[in-house]
């Protein structure tokens, strides 16, 4: 299932069980963000580099998309630009025009199924452009509490629930309210286990993975996610922000990109 509004992936389903997690809370009429799937971020992430942007993981997540053509594998495409977004609320943050195209697509790999996200970021204007994304992905798992993140240890790391960086040693536990930004340039593969099966992800275009869960705390002032609800996802999510954020030349593209295959445990 995929909307317009914010370009959103809201679940993706492989033999009867869900991949890509969505909230029985979220609220899908457009009028505001959906609490799951696969929320775009840009042109900044969260608060933005400064931390005085709104909306929140920029105006994109909320614009409504056009659709467009799906090539070779695509099931959804969508286009958009600064002049769709004019006037709109977070407009006046914009530093420079930008076209952008998204595509998901469902594969056949010799791994087995997997999902591809592809956002493309074109740069028409005659100066450089820096723009924080993110690709952020609620990954279904049986309980995060029990859930751990590989292929981020030794990585620098800033921890958004102290405000302090530190290294990551070892993978990432789910144990309690999670929000860390890793250094991850060189396209890590990196994997979620849950002890009944592995979501690997592997990248293209980022500098960086967020992992997030609010914990039973934090998850108790959304109310667009159920009780207990935090248990059943990870967000895992392919990003490009802050001093590693993309600086795109005038008339390239910067792609962001991720894959997800999912291997059971035998
Ligand atoms: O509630 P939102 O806007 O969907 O954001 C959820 C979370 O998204 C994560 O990417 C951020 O690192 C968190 O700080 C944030 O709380």
């Amino acid at each position: 299932m995929a909307y317009d509004h914010g370009a959103h992936l809201a679940t993706w389903d492989l033999r009867g069980e869900p991949v890509v997690w969505c909230s029985q809370e979220a609220v899908l009429d457009g009028s505001r963000s959906i609490r799951g799937g696969v929320p775009v971020c840009f042109p900044w992430f969260a608060d933005g580099p400064a931390g005085d942007l709104s909306p929140a993981h920029g105006l994109l997540r909320t614009a409504t998309w056009t659709r467009a053509a799906p090539t070779d594998g695509e099931v959804w495409a969508w286009t958009i630009g600064d002049e769709d977004v004019a006037g709109q609320p977070g407009a006046e943050h914009l530093t420079g025009p930008f076209r952008v195209r998204y595509a998901v697509s469902l594969l056949d790999g010799a791994d087995g199924p997997a999902l591809d996200l592809d956002l493309r970021v074109h740069n028409p204007g005659a100066d450089p452009l820096t723009v924080e994304m993110a690709l952020h992905t609620y990954l279904a798992v049986g309980d995060a509490t029990t859930t751990t993140v590989h292929g981020l240890s030794g990585a620098d790391a800033l921890d958004k629930t102290t405000g302090r960086r530190r290294r990551q040693e070892g993978p990432v536990h789910l144990d309690g309210e999670t929000d860390l930004v890793v250094d991850s340039p060189g396209a890590p593969r990196v994997e979620v286990h849950d002890g009944r099966r592995v979501l690997a992800l592997s990248t293209r275009g980022a500098t960086q993975t967020v992992v997030w869960n609010p914990g039973d705390e934090k998850a108790a002032d959304l109310s667009d996610l159920g009780a207990q609800e935090w248990r059943e996802f990870v967000c895992v999510e392919t990003a490009a922000t802050a001093d590693l954020a993309p600086t795109i030349a005038p008339g390239t593209t910067h792609t962001l990109g991720c894959r997800i295959v999912v291997h059971p445990v035998s």
